[in-house]
């Protein structure tokens, strides 16, 4: 699969073939590396997750990014259990958090598309990783399911809210109050996934996926993510939008008159830029 590997992660880029990848055209691979344990993350995990992700975002050559799971029997079985606390979750002699919460924030924030590659289990913790992804591309070997209400726990933010938008809300209390798990093909039926393929056509499936996005301009996709998501993200939501208006605002020739009159010590002559109706 995609890219070097790191101890309980791989994290890479990976171009596209010469002819079809102009300079810019480039996606980004990032692995959940613990097969042995279904892909379920601890700490340490999560940590890594989040600098790959932060990663990719600062790469101005990565235009989409995929995340998936070491192998082909788990995309990700969510919190490991071992290292559950009565505070969260924590590495040995390490604090304890939800850490969790996080890296949901920072992919749903992402101003690029992620997306998620599911073969296998996608449970629990891992089940709502797929959901904030913007997309989700599955095997047809996938099984999607919450275990929250057998094992002690629940995600009563994104695990909830963007469930209930994807499924609706009648569904979504199905998933969550009987913790049922669901075929591929029953999760592509729910809405919950984009697309299922057969197994070993997952990765062709998901990179040409990544193909037809990355010809697309990467404004426009930037600004339809956060527009996607401004409603359900509230104020967090309406931040990231409005940052991107201010991001091309300052790439304006009137933008910038504002900054320049301030370094010449003049005032701002906005005289030429016109009122748009
Ligand atoms: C995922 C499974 C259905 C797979 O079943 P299968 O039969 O294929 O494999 P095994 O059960 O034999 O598993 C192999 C091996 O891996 C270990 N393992 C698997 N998952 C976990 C896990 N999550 N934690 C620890 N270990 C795991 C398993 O014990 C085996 O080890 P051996 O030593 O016996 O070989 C099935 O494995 C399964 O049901 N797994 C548990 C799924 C689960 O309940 N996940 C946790 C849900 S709660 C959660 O994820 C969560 C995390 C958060 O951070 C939150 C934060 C904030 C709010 C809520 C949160 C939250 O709910």
């Amino acid at each position: 699969m995609m890219g070097r590997a790191r101890s309980s992660l791989t994290s890479s880029t990976r171009k596209l073939s010469a002819k079809e990848s102009p300079r810019f055209f480039r996606l980004s691979g990032i692995t959940i590396n613990r097969p042995e344990r279904r892909n379920a993350f601890r700490p340490k995990t999560l940590k890594e997750l989040s600098r790959a992700f932060s990663d990719a975002r600062d790469d101005v050559s990565i235009g989409v990014i995929i995340l998936t799971g070491k192998g082909t029997k788990a995309f990700c079985s969510g919190g490991d259990q071992a290292l559950r606390t009565k505070d969260g979750y924590a590495d040995p002699n390490d604090v304890s958090r939800l850490n969790v919460l996080d890296l949901q924030v920072q992919i749903r924030r992402l101003p690029k598309p992620v997306i998620a590659m599911v073969a296998g289990y996608a449970i629990g913790g891992g089940h709502i990783l797929h959901m904030v992804c913007d997309l989700t591309i599955a095997a047809d070997n996938a099984i999607f399911g919450q275990t929250g209400p057998k094992v002690g726990s629940f995600d009563a933010g994104y695990g909830s809210s963007i469930m209930s938008r994807l499924v609706g809300p009648k569904k979504a209390r199905e998933m969550w109050f009987l913790a049922r798990f669901y075929t591929a093909s029953e999760a592509d039926k729910m809405g919950l996934v984009n697309v299922v393929v057969p197994l070993e056509n997952l990765e062709q499936e998901t990179i040409k996926w990544c193909r037809e996005i990355l010809r697309n301009s990467p404004t426009a996709i930037r600004v339809l993510k956060a527009a996607l998501n401004a409603v359900d993200d509230g104020h967090a939501g309406l931040q990231e939008l409005a940052g991107d208006a201010t991001l091309l605002f300052y790439r304006t020739e009137e933008g910038n008159e504002g900054k320049t009159a301030y370094m010449q010590r003049r005032r701002p002559d906005f005289s030429k830029f016109p009122r748009l109706p």
